[in-house]
């Protein structure tokens, strides 16, 4: 293993490190909003209300008791394992990850999300996801399709990389403390787009993986990105990661997916035909869609079970969307930021590269003279999502 291997874990009590503002301005201010996103029944206020207190007090408490009134769900048993040594700690002072993930697990739970009750399975997120879905600026971007299917092929393959990349901008769960909305494109620290592209026109059509992030404006991009790769013949098939529950405010899950596909079909032009096709290729088993548990776990993928690695194993390329899954796929360590990412993915069974805007402390790849005069500019570039990177290794 590397020297660099050993990187400090990102902790939430380091001070000046963007984790801490998370659990303390983030997470209170979500549970707020989640409390009167739906009608929710006194029980459920109760539940938010508990896990309000416990994030303002800083002290992580047990899931419920799996015999109790919430206590149906599939994964107690693995969240007690997950959290031995750490439950009952301050937020701040276990992993950023791992306590991130569990604060979205102990908030489905307190909304009811896995009970037997009339709240099982219902979205606490799904208010602003189908209000971003039907936004107007959605409207804005499907229709600029149109113009971009009048472009030479190497331009308009460009757009749809940058359109996915830059989708990531719109997060939900960043815009609860970000000032103003996605805007323009930003800056590319690191483009490896050359490589992408490499790895999918140099050798015959294989499989493409992409592990999704969030729904609505970065998935619907990611949907033309797919389908740009299905219908260009770069990819024979395309395996679509998405979240099997509500995660990180915005991630997508399968309702999700099936909601964009329904947005983009049913779309005028150019973005309605993109629809039609995903639709087909999904009934022909071209497009698939995997939900699996590990998705949400609060692990990094260098912990991923025997059949992910297979399935990345046997695909020609793996493509993560998003911040978080940059965090689980390089460790979410305090990386010197010239740290080779071939290095810290070498464990990844396949090529992969990560598409990123920069919304977290973990950096990897980036020579210190850049890292540093971006550093010395005075801007948050590091998690403001202002920058973004293409990142990756055959
Ligand atoms: O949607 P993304 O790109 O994964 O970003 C989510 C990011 O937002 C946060 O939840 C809060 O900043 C990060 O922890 C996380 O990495």
């Amino acid at each position: 293993m590397p020297e660099a291997m050993d990187a400090p874990e990102i902790m939430g009590n380091v001070p000046g490190a963007y984790a801490l503002g998370v659990f303390r301005e983030r997470h209170p201010i979500l549970v707020r909003q989640v409390r009167e996103a739906l009608p929710y029944t006194p029980d459920r206020l109760r539940a938010l209300d508990a896990l309000l207190d416990e994030v303002v007090r800083d002290v992580m408490e047990p899931l419920h008791d799996p015999d109790g009134p919430d206590g149906t769900a599939h994964d107690h048993a693995a969240w007690a394992a997950w959290g031995r040594g750490k439950i009952g700690r301050r937020w701040v002072d276990v992993p950023f990850l791992w306590a991130e993930s569990y604060f979205y697990r102990k908030l489905l739970e307190a909304t009811g999300y896995f009970g037997d009750g009339p709240w099982r399975g219902v979205d606490p997120f799904g208010p602003a996801k189908q209000a971003e879905l039907h936004s107007t600026a959605v409207d804005d971007e499907l229709a600029a399709l149109d113009h971009a299917a009048t472009l030479p092929e190497d331009e308009r393959a460009a757009g749809v990389l940058l359109g996915s990349l830059w989708g990531n901008r719109a997060d939900l769960s960043h815009a609860i403390t970000a000032t103003g909305g996605p805007g323009p494109a930003g800056e590319l620290v690191v483009d490896d787009g050359a490589l992408l592209w490499s790895l999918l026109r140099d050798r015959a059509p294989g499989k493409v993986c992409v592990l999704a992030d969030n729904a609505g404006r970065e998935l619907l991009p990611d949907l033309v990105l797919i389908d740009h790769l299905l219908d260009r013949g770069l990819a024979a098939e395309v395996v679509l990661h998405v979240k099997p529950q509500p995660y990180f405010v915005s991630d997508a899950t399968p309702a999700d997916v099936a909601a964009s596909l329904r947005r983009l079909a049913g779309a005028p032009g150019q973005a309605g035909k993109t629809g039609e096709r995903l639709w087909r290729a999904m009934g022909a088993g071209r497009l698939a869609l995997r939900a699996h548990p590990f998705s949400c776990a609060p692990l990094p993928y260098s912990d991923m079970p025997d059949d992910l690695r297979e399935e990345f194993a046997s695909a020609a390329l793996t493509i993560t969307k998003g911040d978080l899954n940059y965090r689980r796929l390089v460790g979410d360590r305090f990386w010197p930021s010239a740290t080779p990412f071939a290095a810290v993915t070498s464990y990844f069974p396949g090529p992969v590269v990560a598409l990123r805007t920069l919304k977290s402390d973990v950096l990897v790849g980036v020579d210190e003279p850049v890292s540093a005069a971006l550093d010395a500019s005075g801007r948050s570039w590091r998690t403001s999502g202002t920058h973004a990177m293409i990142q990756g290794r055959a």
